[in-house]
């Protein structure tokens, strides 16, 4: 290949909205300026994995339609100047990259939403990080992070950040802890996040079995299997090693499985190390019949939103509904207050339902450990508290056509119309405490428990809540 403009005559129409020129494709052709005008309707360019350190001042001519770029797993040691001139970039990828900081200079600061930075080489995060008004989603694990600046309270419509495996051992800011719209964080392998051993949950790698072909789902950091362990069926799932994941490192997800211990809850009977290197290589966990997500994860349209039911879960009547806020609720009071654990990653796509219709909390992949005495404590339940909420108005929106009221997002994110306004009274008054900026004023997990099982509607979700913590 010679020349990226027979490339593009060979491979591409001009009028196309997505271009992949990853795994070097598009190497020492990118300087052929006069290519990148003439593709007018450019929405979505990845040049991944390229060896990319610099980019061409041509790009700029995508300006009026880029949307979405993808630089992963390039040499670049510093934001190229000419993204800052990408007017409509909303999502912007330099994971595994060789950046030392995050500043916004270089950065189109009125239209950044997401923004992945995992696994590069980040020890400083400039003030002017607050000028990104606009981004609700900030992915920073897997960096050199020792402290995170109060200048990021600026960054009002945030909602999700990642900054495990950093460095961090400094108190996070007030300011950004208590973001209005923050609903997901993790925290785990950094000095201020607590991490349990998890000796008593080891088991020997011999004891476990399963097929390759038995596949039951895949995850961002691993493979799940159906298996045997001590005579029974179970589910393995087995760790991408190395992966440098987005949420977190397989040995936190593991310590945290091994304190989860709740029938509404799925977490690890026990872990098996590889027997090279002593690292979490799987974990065995009790296998759930006809096990289905009940969410699809989000997508660069709804960018911190599950992007909509499964086809496994297309149709829930209100009593599902009603039974699924009432596990995970139930479910999350229970890890915060014994356990003082954070999933980080509530949503629909971690809600795993069984064929009897048993709805359970699982993935423990961006999870944290917190002092239930220090005085964030509260602030890391309100933040979940906010996810929750998201939870819930999903549901109420996918299943019943329902809109709930939200104090933190008077315009739906979509721009959509949503569903009928949800009849006033106790679950109303419930959900907009928790639908709301001020955290202080969100209720607690053990408070939200305790109105709804004073609801009539939740009754039967309770008696069913019940009935499985029993058998
Ligand atoms: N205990 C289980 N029993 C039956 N099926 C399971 C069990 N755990 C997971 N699965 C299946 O495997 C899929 C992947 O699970 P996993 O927890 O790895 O995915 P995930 O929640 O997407 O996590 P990740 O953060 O790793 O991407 C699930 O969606 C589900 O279909």
């Amino acid at each position: 290949m010679s020349d990226l403009a027979d490339l593009v005559d060979s491979n591409t129409n001009e009028t196309c909205e997505e271009l992949t020129l990853s795994n070097g494709i598009g190497t020492g052709l990118l300087q052929n300026d006069s290519v990148w005008c003439r593709f007018k309707f450019l929405k979505k360019l990845d040049l991944n994995n390229s060896e990319l350190s610099t980019l061409p001042s041509g790009i700029e001519a995508l300006s009026p339609t880029l949307e979405i770029l993808f630089l992963s797993e390039n040499n670049f040691e510093a934001f190229p100047e000419c993204l800052g001139n990408l007017n409509r970039l909303r999502m912007l990828s330099l994971r595994g990259n060789r950046l030392t900081e995050l500043s916004s200079s270089n950065l189109p600061k009125k239209s950044l939403v997401w923004l992945i930075l995992t696994n590069n080489q980040i020890s400083r995060i400039d003030p002017n990080v607050g000028e990104l008004k606009e981004l609700r989603k900030l992915m920073l694990s897997h960096n050199k992070l020792s402290s995170i600046p109060s200048e990021l309270e600026g960054c009002k419509n945030l909602e999700l950040v990642r900054l495990a495996n950093n460095e961090i051992t400094t108190e996070l800011p007030k300011e950004f802890v208590t973001l209005p719209k923050l609903a997901w964080i993790s925290l785990a392998g950094n000095p201020i996040a607590h991490c349990p051993q998890t000796k008593e949950k080891e088991i020997l790698k011999s004891s476990v079995s399963f097929t390759e072909s038995d596949v039951l789902g895949k995850g961002a950091s691993g493979i799940v299997y159906a298996g045997k362990y001590s005579g029974k069926d179970v589910a393995v799932k087995i760790f991408k090693q190395q992966s440098m994941g987005s949420d977190g490192n397989p040995e936190d997800e593991a310590a945290i499985n091994a304190l989860i211990d709740h029938p509404l809850a799925v977490s690890a009977l026990g872990f098996f190390l590889c027997d090279e290197n002593e690292k979490h290589e799987g974990m065995v966990m009790p296998l759930l019949d006809g096990a289905k997500t009940i969410g699809r994860v989000p997508s660069f349209d709804t960018v911190t939103r599950d992007a909509g039911p499964t086809n496994d879960a297309i149709d829930l009547d209100r009593e599902s509904v009603l039974s699924i806020v009432w596990n995970v609720a139930t479910a999350l009071e229970h890890v915060h207050r014994k356990a003082g654990v954070s999933n980080g990653d509530v949503y629909l796509h971690n809600i795993l339902m069984c064929k009897v219709g048993t709805a359970r909390i699982s993935d423990w992949g961006a999870s944290f450990i917190y002092d239930g005495n220090h005085d964030f404590a509260d602030v890391f339940e309100r933040i979940e508290v906010l996810a929750f909420g998201r939870l819930v108005q999903d549901l109420f929106d996918w299943y019943l056509n329902s809109s709930l009221p939200d104090l933190t997002e008077p315009a739906d994110f979509l721009g959509r119309t949503r569903g009928v306004p949800l009849e006033s009274g106790p679950f109303y008054d419930l959900v907009q405490s928790i639908l709301q900026p001020d955290q202080h004023k969100r209720p607690s997990f053990k408070e939200i428990k305790s109105t709804l099982s004073q609801l009539p509607e939740f009754e039967r979700a309770r008696h069913a809540a019940d009935r499985v913590a029993c058998s």
